[in-house]
């Protein structure tokens, strides 16, 4: 145990039982580089948690430390409650079992068949041929790839290899299956079904989810948590409605750049910073007053808003919009408006006059 960590930390940092993984300040350094500089984290059971950062960031040093490829210099890595950091190879076998893991370029075995591919783990477990047989193909149906049980890796598309990596992943029965950008060797569509599967295997089995993606839309549409990870550390974590509607670091801002909506450069180039007729604000709402706000602006105000850009997403059931509204700027409109958008709880900016 850590003789530095302060009473109180100690307590906060034991698990809750609905906690299936909780990470106390790991650390793992590789020469001069520092990929991970004091990871604390928990995962609840059940959850789908999205991991995102930029290239370099210790995503991938995070996730094998998670199933054990990995050990840290330093910190706690509980599995199940049971901390993993420092156990040897040999006893690592029985969490690799808790454990499944998805891989973004599928690693199938290019000779074996689909189902054996899909046994594989069982039998290095040692379990007999009929009840492998029986458990891959349970297996086979739920990702929808009964009839390729006897085809090679080779005779796929790459959406039916990664639902048997998927498959393989699950034959052991893992409490938690990790994902190292299971789609980003996907086309758009296939993406989609991979992350309907993915999510559906959280739903009915009660799978938890840890990913690690560069896509932007895979935690969108499918995770409840994410974590943003940078230089080795969480720099904002939250619900993914929350991340995604409010980003409290200029790194989340850029991650999520691609799909926040922006306002177009033809109209930023038209902005002055000089108060004008007209103010041009980015106004970021969550919530179900978002589709009569421009209604309710009127009512305040006595004076038309205009819809510039952006729209309403659902993201977890919610209404997130990013609205870039111009708005009459003279006499008091302005700060009518303001606290009409301040009401809704949402953030206001004002990014210029025309
Ligand atoms: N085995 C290793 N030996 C030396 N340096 C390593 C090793 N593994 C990772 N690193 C370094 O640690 C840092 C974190 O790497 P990591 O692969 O975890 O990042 P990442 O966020 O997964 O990046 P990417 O999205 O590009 O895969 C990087 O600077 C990387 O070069």
């Amino acid at each position: 145990m850590n003789q530095h960590v302060p009473t109180a930390r100690l307590e906060a940092d034991v698990a809750p039982a609905s906690e299936i993984v909780r990470l106390v300040d790991v650390r793992r350094r590789f020469g001069a580089t520092q990929a991970l500089g004091g990871i604390s984290l928990g995962v609840a059971k059940g959850e789908i948690l999205g991991i995102i950062g930029r290239s370099g960031a210790g995503k991938s040093t995070l996730i094998r430390c998670l199933n054990g490829l990995e050990r840290p210099d330093s910190g706690r890595i509980e599995i199940e409650g049971r901390d993993i950091a420092g156990l040897a190879e040999a006893e690592l076998q029985p969490l690799r079992r808790r454990v499944g893991m998805v891989f973004q370029h599928f690693n199938l075995l290019a000779a074996k068949t689909v189902a054996e591919n899909v046994g594989l783990p069982l039998k290095i477990a040692g379990e007999a041929k009929a009840k492998r047989a029986t458990r891959v193909a349970e297996l086979l149906d739920l990702v929808g790839l009964a009839e390729k049980a006897e085809a090679y890796p080779a005779q796929l598309s790459g959406g039916q290899k990664q639902r048997v990596g998927i498959a393989r992943a699950l034959a052991a029965h893992p409490a938690l299956l990790l994902s190292d950008e299971a789609t980003s060797a996907l086309d758009p569509e296939t993406t989609r079904q991979i992350l309907a599967l993915l999510k559906d295997i959280n739903r009915r089995l009660g799978v938890t989810i840890v990913l690690i993606t560069h896509e932007m839309e895979v935690v969108r549409a499918i995770a409840d948590r994410v974590a943003v990870i940078e230089a080795g550390r969480i720099v904002e974590e939250g619900p993914v409605w929350r991340v995604f509607a409010r980003p409290e670091t200029d790194l989340t801002r850029s991650l999520l750049a691609g799909i926040r909506p922006e306002l177009p450069a033809e109209i930023a180039g038209r902005l002055s910073p000089a108060p004008g007729a007209f103010a041009v604000v980015r106004a970021d709402l969550v919530g179900a007053g978002a589709g009569t706000l421009l209604g309710d602006l009127a009512a305040a105000t006595g004076r038309t808003a205009e819809l510039l850009h952006g729209g309403i997403d659902q993201i977890q059931g919610r209404p997130v919009a990013s609205l870039f509204l111009k708005i009459p700027a003279q006499g008091e409109s302005l700060a009518e408006a303001r606290r009409v958008l301040d009401a809704r709880g949402g953030t206001t900016e004002v990014l210029g006059y025309v």
